[in-house]
C-alpha cells in the first residue's frame, strides 16, 4: 500500500528491493542513522543579563501609567551568573531548578538561541575546543518545551514531510522517506504512525508519544548535539522514564545530550551522567549525578530520610531544607551557604576540567554518516547563530 508520498511499503523480510529487483540504497540508512559526528561542550562563566525597564520607547507610556505617572528607571536583572559545565559524547547533562532558575535561558544560550539586543551575554562556549561553527549548529538539534506540531496530520505523515523538506537534496526523495522511517521505528512511535496529531480540540496521539514526536522531528537531521526542553514536563512518571531511557539509547550511539527537568523520578534520575543545579541562576552543584549527593552530605546538608536525590536538590535549591538539631533562628540562608560552598569547593574543578583539552575529532568532512555534511546543504529549521564571544 502506497503510505505518504507515494512510498511502497517493505517486503515481507522488512527489506525493500528497487523496480530492478535490487536491494536499494535505503537498506544502508538505518547504520548511516547510528554514526554520529562526537561534539565536547563546554560552557565558562556564562552571564545572561536583561535590562526589565524603560529600556526603549515602545509601550513607555503604559509603563508609566502602572508606575502611577513616574518614569520607570533601568534596571538590570542578572538571569545566569557565571555558569560553568561540560558534556562529552556519549553523555546525558541534566539542568535541574525550580521555575525560573535559569534552566531554559541557559539551552537557549547552548544553542545560540538568545537575541542579540535583547539581553547581555558573556563567558565562552566551546564546541570541541573551538568556538562553534556553522557545521556544529547544523548537528543540533533543539527541542522547545511548546511543540510546534500540524494537528491535522499523522505522526507519519508529519515526519516524512520534514524529512522531506529539511534534509539536504543530496539524498534521494526515498532516501528521505526512510530516513523518516528510522526515526519512526527508533522512538517507538510505529503503533501510532497513522494516529494524527491532534490538538486540545482534536483528540490526537497521547501526551508521551507527542514528546516523542517533537525529538523525532529534531532527529531526522542526525544530530550530534541535542537540547531538550522539559522533554518529560505533563507526563506521567512512566512515561517520563520510558523517553528519558530513549534519550540514554541515543547518548550510546555518541550523541551529545542536554535536557532541563523540573521533577525527574529517582529511576529517571540515575539515568544522567550528569546534573548542573540551578537556584536563581546560580550554580549549586555540577558533577555526577551519583556524587551529588554525598557533595551535599559533605557541604553538611543530608535529606532527613531517604528520598529521591532529585527531590532533595529541588528542595536545597528552593532554599527548603531542615538541618537536624539546629534551632530555626540558627539555621543559615541555605541558598547562600550552598552557592558559597560551590564558589570555593567545586567551582575550581569544574572549570579545570573544562580547561583540559578534548580530543578533536578527525576531520569534518569525513563524517559520512551526518545528512548535513560539508558538502550536503540542511535545512535546519532554526537559523542557529552562537552568539558567546571567547
Ligand atoms: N528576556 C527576559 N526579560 C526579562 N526576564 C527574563 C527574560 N528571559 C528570562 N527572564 C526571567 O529569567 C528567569 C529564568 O527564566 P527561564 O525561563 O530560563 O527559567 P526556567 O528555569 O526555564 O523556568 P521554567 O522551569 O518555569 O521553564 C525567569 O524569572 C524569567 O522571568
Amino acid at each position: 500500500m502506497p503510505g505518504f508520498g507515494g512510498l511502497e511499503a517493505p517486503n515481507e523480510d522488512g527489506t525493500r528491493h528497487s523496480k530492478d529487483g535490487s536491494r536499494d540504497s535505503r537498506d544502508h540508512l538505518p547504520s548511516l542513522m547510528a554514526s554520529c559526528y562526537p561534539i565536547t561542550l563546554k560552557f565558562m562563566d556564562v552571564c545572561y543579563k536583561v535590562k526589565v525597564q524603560g529600556t526603549n520607547t515602545q509601550g513607555i507610556s503604559i509603563k508609566r501609567v502602572l508606575n502611577h505617572g513616574s518614569t520607570p528607571s533601568d534596571q538590570e536583572k542578572t538571569i545566569l551568573n557565571n555558569i560553568t559545565g561540560m558534556v562529552s559524547p556519549g553523555e546525558m547533562l541534566a539542568i535541574l531548578g525550580p521555575s525560573g532558575s535559569g534552566k531554559s535561558t541557559l539551552l537557549n544560550a547552548l544553542a545560540g538561541r538568545l537575541q542579540h539586543g535583547h539581553g547581555n551575554l558573556s563567558g565562552s562556549l566551546l564546541a570541541n575546543n573551538r568556538k562553534p561553527t556553522k557545521q556544529i549548529a547544523k548537528r543540533t538539534g533543539f527541542v522547545t518545551q511548546d511543540d510546534v506540531l500540524y494537528p491535522h496530520l499523522t505522526v507519519r505523515e508529519t515526519l516524512v514531510f520534514c524529512s522531506l523538506l529539511r534534509l539536504p537534496n543530496t539524498l534521494s526523495t526515498k532516501d528521505k522517506i526512510s530516513v523518516a522511517e528510522t526515526v519512526l521505528s527508533e522512538l517507538g512511535l510505529s503503533k501510532c504512525e497513522n494516529t494524527i496529531i491532534g490538538n486540545s480540540f482534536i483528540r490526537g496521539i497521547s501526551g508521551g508519544e507527542r514528546k516523542r514526536v517533537s525529538i523525532a522531528h529534531e532527529m531526522l537531521i542526525n544530530p550530534s548535539l541535542l537540547i531538550l526542553d522539559e522533554p518529560t514536563s505533563g507526563l506521567d512518571s512512566t512515561a517520563a522514564h520510558r523517553l528519558v531511557s530513549i534519550l540514554g539509547s541515543l547518548t550510546q550511539k555518541g550523541k551529545t545530550i542536554v535536557t532541563s527537568m523540573h521533577q525527574p523520578s529517582s529511576r529517571v534520575y540515575q539515568l544522567f551522567d550528569s546534573v548542573l543545579v540551578l537556584s536563581e541562576g546560580r550554580s549549586l552543584y555540577f558533577g555526577k549525578g551519583s556524587e551529588a549527593m554525598g557533595y551535599f552530605e559533605a557541604t553538611g546538608f543530608s535529606p532527613s530520610f531517604p528520598m529521591n536525590p532529585a527531590d532533595f536538590l529541588l528542595d536545597l535549591a528552593n532554599g527548603v531544607c531542615k538541618l537536624d538539631g539546629v534551632s530555626e533562628r540558627e539555621r543559615p540562608n541555605v541558598k547562600q551557604t550552598l552557592i558559597a560552598s560551590y564558589n570555593t569547593l567545586l567551582a575550581p574543578k569544574v572549570k579545570a576540567a573544562c580547561m583540559e583539552t578534548t580530543p578533536v575529532p578527525a576531520k569534518d568532512s569525513h563524517f559520512v554518516g551526518s545528512h548535513c555534511s560539508e558538502e550536503g546543504r540542511c535545512s535546519n529549521r532554526f537559523d542557529l547563530h552562537l552568539v558567546l564571544s571567547v
